[in-house]
């Protein structure tokens, strides 16, 4: 229970706006139960008045107040249950939103370390979960126990002597649920973790179906869902049945209560201390105030299950975004795209050795540096800190001098744009895909960065144009095409400062080839920083850096690190036979670029 009491003190703030309807629906159960109070009572009135005396006038009356009274509740029972679902979701979608949101700013090892399927599992059946402890659960609990006390203090007031009697069970509920909660906050908590494995390996398979097809895995992947779906299936099973005991014992229980009270009520009809009529009403309040006893030790049982829910969504707001804005940020500047590292140095958080040490370099506005070295040295890491992904732990990263830290983190995406290795899709038009680069571009501005970016002639061929729909995963265009619809949003973004990393890898030459002079009119006049194992763009570069095992080994040109670093020279060597060849003959084109490759 305390974990419940934990995590409900966490989640009750997102009722705020909603408490006073909550207010109203505890106003509507109450009236409701009022309803109910005062039926039963006209109930035993015509009974014994109209129903034992055989008297029709005495009918009409109580009659008619059972209708209105009817009539009441029901409106009553109406708005409150409309009520209460519609503050139910209204809860759930805030939650869901606070949720999302602070996903959204989690860094990049987050994603590497939770499956998604088990966050999507989280962003959604265990968010409507915490609802149930929530508001379900208080308006729940406020209802049960105001139920309760009408139809005890009607019993009570009926023959004080004969619902005493009945109470005693009561209790036994309350014992049932205690020691069923434990069980089945486990099941539950098993079932969410299982429900999260099941979406995590249907995801990965489609994810995977080429590498699933192509070597054969498919009966791998059926037992991966297998295994994952059994897990699930069992605890659903052990839920369920724990539940269905629950209920069971709760139903003989009551049978024995509504023994009792028959038993005690002829004994007291047949001594002449109760009339039928007060008999019946008896029974029907203590029949009313089963269920609600009942639903108390069930809510019980409710808000343990959604417990281990509000466990796993706690874990997911417990996670800290790995940079933040600053409190007092520098105002904007126009930026000319200075970019600079003093004595940089980084590690991945539970990382067991930095992946970058002491870098330091400066790449003045408008020049090209490629940023090369071996698998693994650290140039993937370095464009993360540029685009402030993450912060150094040593060291500063600067933006025509000024600390990134200091500066408003949507100031430094919107100056620096990023064309990662792999294309990313958004689920959308294709227009949409290029807009994002700016929102609120012109359909004209976006066909231009379309022309520069040689994706316009490709895009005006498609049936749907522009608006071809596009999704990650489903979109029906190559590699090498998206990764020109890329190029067209970077183009869009205008940013002074642009990171690429490894804008060619995973294309054929033809692909290659066809994104290098979009490459070319994107990086001209922009401060241009591109990771690559490519270097066929070498000579074309102002600088380069060698990057190996996190250490910046040396920087200079082509030609200077071709004299004088041996690193340099090993990674060149691919390259270097037909680069000698074409250059000796004739200048640098884009096919010449390409055959290098
Ligand atoms: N999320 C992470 N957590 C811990 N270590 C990481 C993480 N990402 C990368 N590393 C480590 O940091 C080092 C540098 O990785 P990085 O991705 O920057 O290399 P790279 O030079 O870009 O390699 P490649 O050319 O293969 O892409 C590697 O040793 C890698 O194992």
């Amino acid at each position: 229970m305390r974990e419940a009491r934990e995590a409900f003190r966490r989640f009750w703030p997102l009722t705020r706006g909603d408490r006073r309807w909550m207010l109203v629906i505890v106003a509507c159960v109450v009236v409701s139960a009022l309803a109910e109070t005062a039926s039963i009572l006209l109930f035993a009135e015509l009974t014994d008045n109209a129903l034992e005396a055989g008297s029709l006038a005495a009918f009409w009356g109580p009659a008619g107040a059972w209708l209105g009274v009817a009539a009441l509740g029901a409106l009553v029972g109406y708005l409150g249950n409309s009520l209460a679902t519609w503050t139910a979701e209204r809860f759930v979608l805030r939650l869901r939103a606070n949720v999302f949101g602070h996903v959204q700013d989690l860094p990049p090892h987050f994603f590497q370390r939770h499956r998604r399927g088990d966050l999507v599992e989280r962003l959604t059946g265990d968010v409507e979960a915490i609802e149930q402890l929530v508001v379900s659960g208080v308006v729940g609990t406020i209802s049960a126990a105001f139920s309760v006390v009408f139809y005890a203090a009607a019993a009570l007031w009926l023959r004080w002597d004969l619902a005493l009697a009945t109470f005693v069970l009561a209790p036994l509920f309350l014992l049932a649920a205690r020691r069923f909660s434990g069980r089945i906050k486990q099941a539950s908590q098993d079932e969410r973790v299982a429900d999260g494995a099941i979406t995590s390996v249907v995801e990965e398979s489609l994810g995977n179906i080429v590498l699933t097809q192509a070597y054969n895995r498919r009966r791998d992947e059926e037992r991966r869902l297998d295994k994952e779906a059994r897990a699930w299936m069992r605890a659903s099973v052990r839920g369920a049945r724990l539940s269905e005991m629950y209920e069971q014992f709760v139903e003989v229980v009551e049978t024995l209560c509504v023994l009792s009270v028959i038993g005690l009520g002829v004994w007291e009809i047949s001594a002449g201390r109760m009339t039928l009529g007060a008999l019946l009403a008896f029974a029907a309040f203590i029949g009313y105030l089963y269920p609600p006893v009942r639903n108390l030790g069930q809510l019980g049982l409710t808000v343990t299950a959604a417990t281990a829910g509000a466990e796993r969504i706690a874990e997911l707001l417990d996670a800290q975004p790995s940079v933040t804005d600053p409190d007092v940020p520098v105002p904007a500047w126009p930026v000319r795209g200075r970019v600079s590292l003093h004595g940089v140095s980084f590690r991945y958080p539970d990382a067991a050795r930095e992946s970058l040490r002491d870098v330091t370099f400066s790449v003045g506005p408008g020049e090209l540096v490629l940023v090369t070295g071996a698998s693994g040295a650290g140039k993937s890491t370095l464009s993360k800190l540029l685009t402030r992904f993450y912060d150094p732990d040593a060291g500063v990263v600067c933006l025509d001098g000024v600390p990134l830290t200091d500066v408003p983190l949507e100031f430094v995406r919107e100056n620096t744009a990023l064309l990662p290795q792999q294309t990313l899709v958004l689920n959308g038009t294709i227009r949409e895909n290029i807009e994002c680069g700016r929102p609120g571009a012109t359909d004209r501005e976006i066909e231009q960065a379309a022309r520069s970016a040689a994706a316009h002639e490709f895009i005006a061929a498609l049936p749907d144009g522009y608006d071809t729909h596009i999704a990650p995963g489903t979109a029906a265009l190559s590699g090498g095409q998206l990764q020109r619809v890329a190029i067209a949003r970077a183009m869009l973004r205008a940013a002074p400062v642009l990171v690429l990393d490894e804008p060619t890898a995973g294309l054929d030459s033809v692909a290659a080839r066809q994104i290098v002079q979009p490459l070319r009119r994107l990086m001209s006049g922009r401060t241009t920083i591109m990771i690559t194992h490519d270097l066929s763009l070498a000579p074309d570069a102002d600088r380069i850096l060698v990057v190996d095992e996190g250490r910046l080994l040396d920087a200079g040109t082509h030609d200077e690190l071709m004299a004088r670093c041996e690193a340099y020279t090993r990674l060149v060597e691919p390259w270097s036979e037909p680069a000698r060849k074409t250059t000796a003959r004739k200048p640098l084109t884009d096919d010449t670029l390409v055959l290098r490759l």
